[in-house]
């Protein structure tokens, strides 16, 4: 097994990892059992209560969800109990409108606008969640940085309209143009808009000034499963199969309406605060119906269609899946071996995978089954697409419909105090020593006539490379 140094340390876009986890004490090692039911719900453990959850209610400055009475549960399984169809009389949260339902059914998570009439709509994919009025740096406070990545930081910030906390990522436009991310950046506003699943981040809005661009995501408070994995070491097969579960099905509808998303890894998956899995990063994601040719995930992740620059499609999600359970698994990825990225794209290309022999074997089966170079193998890639990845007996347990409502419990609940904008499950960060907001001409506004440079990095932006922001 590789040894932890490396692995601590997040993979940014370009494998530069940004700086080590501190704290080694693990949430799930120190427990005998991570399916030891517990009597009561305690934060930061794994417990078996099935908690009605309510997508509306994040943010809501309310209490945690009440948990079932423990007879609910029960020793060892907590993969058979969590996942097996439902006995019990419990109604899916969705059926028990929360007053906040009542008052404003869709949109109680939404920044406040100072300005009257202010509305966000949940529109079905296609359409884009608007806005009356724009946001402005000045309707939040900023505060802390929650992460950084490769072109981004990503800070905590209260709305001084409705006093909820939220997550905006900041992009500075000069990086992003010397990076040349300019349509990818595009990309990632456009598909954050378009999409709704309780899996996937929501964006509320963007706004931009004249050196960065700005998206108000909501504020998932339970960070990284990066985190929780580097301090768990590994994950216990129950667990790594609910996580595993909740991306598949985040997949399944990326991928019906013709979204890759390219850059799965644990470092972008965030934990809400009941356990659920929230998708961030649309940085890398792309609407493409058939065919696409560009480099561009994390190295380890990478699947080998994409080292080789051949053409390819949604399967490369499929591959990284395959990685990522590896990895929640065994605690490393199975392509790194201590070497540069050139090493791992050649571990890649040659796609030889040692399998620990203490995974389950049929996690070992769909591993197989989804890490293999051959797209006519590739699970997820055949005719039965998605669906046969879910109907893969290691996820024979799972019930999808119960799954996609929340309505299994998961197997961690971080120790964060609901809607007070507690970012203690983040690490630390130096802070931006930039002002945001200062007036100054927008290098990205251009008017006519074009260079040819501008006109490459986004033909149609006539003259502006951010026009939507
Ligand atoms: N909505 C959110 N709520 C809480 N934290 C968030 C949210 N979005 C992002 N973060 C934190 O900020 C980090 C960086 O965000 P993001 O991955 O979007 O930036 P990036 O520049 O595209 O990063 P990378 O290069 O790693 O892909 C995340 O790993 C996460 O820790």
């Amino acid at each position: 097994m590789p040894s932890l140094g490396f692995l601590k340390k997040k993979r940014t876009k370009d494998s530069t990892g940004s700086r080590d986890l501190d704290s080694p004490t693990s949430p799930i090692k120190d427990t005998a059992s991570p399916i030891t039911p517990t009597s009561s719900r305690k934060s930061g453990s794994f417990h078996l209560h099935r908690t009605k959850t309510n997508d509306s209610s994040q943010n809501s400055q309310a209490a945690a969800a009440p948990s079932k009475p423990s007879s609910d549960s029960m020793n060892p399984a907590f993969a058979q109990q969590q996942y097996a169809s439902p006995q019990s009389t419990a109604q899916p949260s969705h059926n028990t409108p929360s007053i906040q339902n009542l008052i404003h059914p869709h949109n109680t998570n939404a920044p406040a606008k100072n300005n009257a009439g202010a509305n966000f709509q949940t529109q079905p994919l296609n359409q884009t969640r608007t806005t009356k009025g724009k946001y402005s740096l000045t309707d939040f406070t900023i505060q802390r940085t929650l992460g950084t990545g490769s072109f981004g930081r990503v800070h905590l910030v209260q709305s001084k309209h409705n006093q909820r906390f939220y997550a905006v990522k900041v992009l500075k436009k000069a990086q992003v143009v010397k990076m040349k991310q300019v349509e990818h950046t595009n990309d990632e506003r456009r598909m954050l808009q378009q999409v709704k699943h309780p899996f996937l981040i929501t964006l509320w809005g963007t706004f931009q000034d004249s050196k960065n661009l700005y998206m108000v995501m909501d504020f998932v408070e339970g960070g990284e499963l990066f985190s929780l994995l580097r301090k768990s070491q590994r994950f216990p097969n129950p667990v790594a199969k609910f996580y595993a579960a909740e991306v598949t099905l985040a997949l399944d509808y990326l991928h019906s309406h013709n979204i890759i998303y390219r850059d799965l890894k644990p470092e972008n998956l965030l934990l809400d605060r009941h356990g659920h899995l929230k998708i961030t990063d649309f940085g890398f994601a792309k609407e493409v119906p058939d065919i696409t040719w560009t480099l561009c995930g994390t190295p380890d992740y990478l699947a080998p269609e994409v080292v080789a620059s051949k053409g390819y499609n949604k399967s490369v999600d499929w591959w990284s899946l395959g990685i990522l359970i590896f990895e929640m698994l065994c605690g490393f990825t199975p392509f790194w071996d201590g070497g540069s990225p050139m090493k791992i794209y050649e571990n890649i290309l040659k796609s030889r995978v040692k399998y620990p022999p203490y995974i389950h074997p049929d996690a070992h089966d769909l591993l197989q089954k989804l890490i293999t170079p051959d797209l006519t193998k590739r699970l997820g890639n055949l005719h039965g697409g998605s669906k046969d990845v879910m109907n893969h007996p290691w996820f024979a347990e799972v019930t999808w419909d119960r799954l996609q409502k929340k309505d299994i419990d998961a197997p961690y609940v971080p120790p964060v105090r609901a809607g007070v904008g507690d970012a203690s499950q983040f690490d630390k960060y130096p802070e931006e020593t930039e002002a945001y907001g200062q007036a100054g001409d927008d290098p990205c506004v251009k008017s006519p006539p074009y260079t040819v440079d501008h006109i490459l990095t986004c033909p149609n932006s006539h003259g502006h490379l951010f026009p939507d922001f």
